[in-house]
């Protein structure tokens, strides 16, 4: 063994150790298996018989290869290494205990020893070095893997708490970690379409100055690639440790393969809720790579992790749908009942029906009705400063105001249409309709609503006013549709001269069928 190994510590070590010798008295050959090989391999004695060690029965791995075939594996893996073959196997099983088997020599009391090696493969506990004594190797193998845990782990945490539009950027994230942390030239993910006929490549990662092939690989059919479409399905694990061993069955496979000069792949499916999603893969490019173990489970860690992501994303994308369509159905129903959704004043639809009923009762009663339009004052500028939800907040406080300000009976206030809202004045002539629209912009300033870009530095509206006399239905010409839309359009530029004007004013119009004529009345 070793030279700094006594027996006591091989008797001590966790990894399985056998070694053949010759038995002095019977001059029989034996084999000697220190305590952790005899827990492996499930024995209950320090020697055996080279028979007994012909009769374990090891099998292969199919969770490692492409074909599930599990037949005993003859001759006996072990006892090759025990006669001195170079082994180096982690594709074996032992019942259900997964085994790396390699072989090695030394020498014990100047004896040239032959032994068998066996450990238990775990991604948590994979041991790379080539000999047991190689300590250090144990060492960087264990950091590795308590380095790639916390990746995982990160990772995890970060796809499970990501909002919705996060967790593409995070998908990203997770590939390019597995790639830096050693695993590839190109990481990626494919998602299968609903039938399982086609996949698209969703994310990639890739080392630097490595080409990226997101862009063609968006529309592969089953067709394109029959061997590899019916392995995702059937196996759900791709390794091709060498792309020129692939048979002839790949040819297609091979031929894509070769025009992105990848010289190695695996790729583990990705599945959801029991459904297969996607996959997800590496590739080597250039160069080639023996897939280990360890590789092929820490792809599948991400790619569960990454499945989970994609799921949810799909819920979330699935409720924000549902979302969208009930905050649909819900405005189609306040504008059916008449009411603004977002401020909860009359709406538009509401507005016109009113306009005409009072238009014709200020005719028939020989009363003025005024109509005031009110914009809100560089309000672009307000959502792009302060965001579109302050914006809405602010067109809430706005309609509150208006709300409380317009309190006289028969008065109406709507939400005209975006930061636009209409008040009809029954009874009002031009200067109290005048005097309350001061009185407006008076409270709008006390609101203090800052709006940095604004001269003032606040919030402010802008007033346009136009007034029905009392006698404005004496013309026998004159209806009330016609005269309530010239209203409407007088008010309407009224408001536009106010905005000219420089804004956060009131301009008024007295109704002038023919010719709109504007006083200013700040
Ligand atoms: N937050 C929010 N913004 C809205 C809503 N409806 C309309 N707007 C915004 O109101 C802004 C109106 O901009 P403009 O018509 O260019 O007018 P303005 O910036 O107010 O400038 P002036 O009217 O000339 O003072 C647009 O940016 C619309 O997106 C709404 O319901 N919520």
């Amino acid at each position: 063994m070793h030279n700094t190994f006594s027996e006591a510590l091989i008797e001590q070590l966790p990894i399985g150790i056998l070694w053949r010798y010759l038995e002095p008295d019977t001059a029989s050959q034996r084999v000697y298996c220190n305590p952790a090989a005899q827990r492996l391999l499930k024995l209950n004695k320090r020697d055996i018989s080279m028979p007994e060690i012909a009769a374990l029965a090891l099998t292969l791995d199919t969770e490692l290869s492409i074909k599930k075939t599990s037949e005993a594996l003859l001759p006996n893996p072990i006892q090759q290494a025990l006669d001195g073959e170079l082994i180096d196997r982690r594709d074996l099983l032992f019942g259900q205990l997964p085994l790396h088997l390699k072989s090695l020599r030394f020498s014990v009391n100047q004896q040239q020893v032959c032994a068998a090696l066996i450990q238990p493969r775990d991604h948590r506990l994979f041991i790379e070095s080539a000999e047991t004594g190689d300590m250090s190797g144990i060492e960087l193998s264990l950091r590795d893997t308590l380095a790639f845990d916390k990746l995982i782990s990160e990772l995890s945490s970060r796809l499970i708490n990501a909002e919705g539009s996060q967790i593409d950027q995070h998908i990203e994230a997770a590939l390019a970690a597995m790639g830096q942390f050693g695993l590839a030239d190109r990481c990626y993910v494919f998602q299968f379409n609903a039938t399982l006929d086609q996949i698209h490549n969703s994310h990639e990662w890739v080392r630097e100055g490595v080409s990226a092939h997101l862009d063609e690989l968006q529309h592969i059919a089953q067709e394109d690639l029959p061997w590899f479409f019916a392995n995702m399905r059937e196996e759900g694990l791709m390794v091709v440790h060498d792309v020129a061993t692939l048979s002839a069955e790949a040819s297609n496979e091979r031929e894509l393969f070769d025009s992105e000069d990848i010289r190695s792949i695996v790729c583990v499916a990705m599945q959801a809720g029991g459904q297969l999603i996607g996959f997800v893969g590496c590739d080597m490019v250039a160069r080639q790579r023996h897939w280990s173990e360890a590789d092929i489970r820490r792809l599948k860690l991400v790619g569960e992790i990454i499945a989970q992501a994609l799921q949810s994303q799909q819920y979330l994308k699935a409720l924000s749908a549902t979302q969208r369509q009930l905050i649909e159905a819900n405005q189609r129903l306040h504008q059916l009942v008449g009411e603004d959704s977002l401020t909860g004043l009359a709406n538009r639809r509401q507005f016109d029906h009113e306009l005409d009923t009072e238009m014709r009762r200020s005719m028939r009663q020989q009363q003025p009705l005024s109509l005031m339009m009110i914009d809100v004052d560089h309000f672009k500028s307000f959502n792009d400063t302060y965001g579109h939800l302050n914006g809405d907040d602010a067109l809430r406080t706005v309609a509150n105001l208006l709300h409380s300000h317009f309190k006289r009976s028969g008065e109406l206030v709507c939400r005209f249409g975006g930061e636009e809202f209409a008040v009809l004045l029954p009874g009002a002539n031009k200067s109290q309709a005048v005097e309350s629209g001061g009185h407006l912009l008076e409270k709008m300033a006390q609101l203090g609503i800052h709006h940095a870009a604004a001269e003032s530095g606040l919030l402010s509206l802008s007033i346009g006013i136009a007034c029905a006399p009392e006698d404005c239905g004496d013309d026998p010409s004159a209806s009330a549709a016609i005269l309530a839309n010239n209203l409407l359009q007088q008010a309407d530029q009224a408001l536009y001269q106010a905005k000219k004007e420089g804004r956060n004013c009131v301009i008024s119009t007295l109704l002038q069928p023919s010719q709109a004529l504007y006083d200013s009345d700040e």
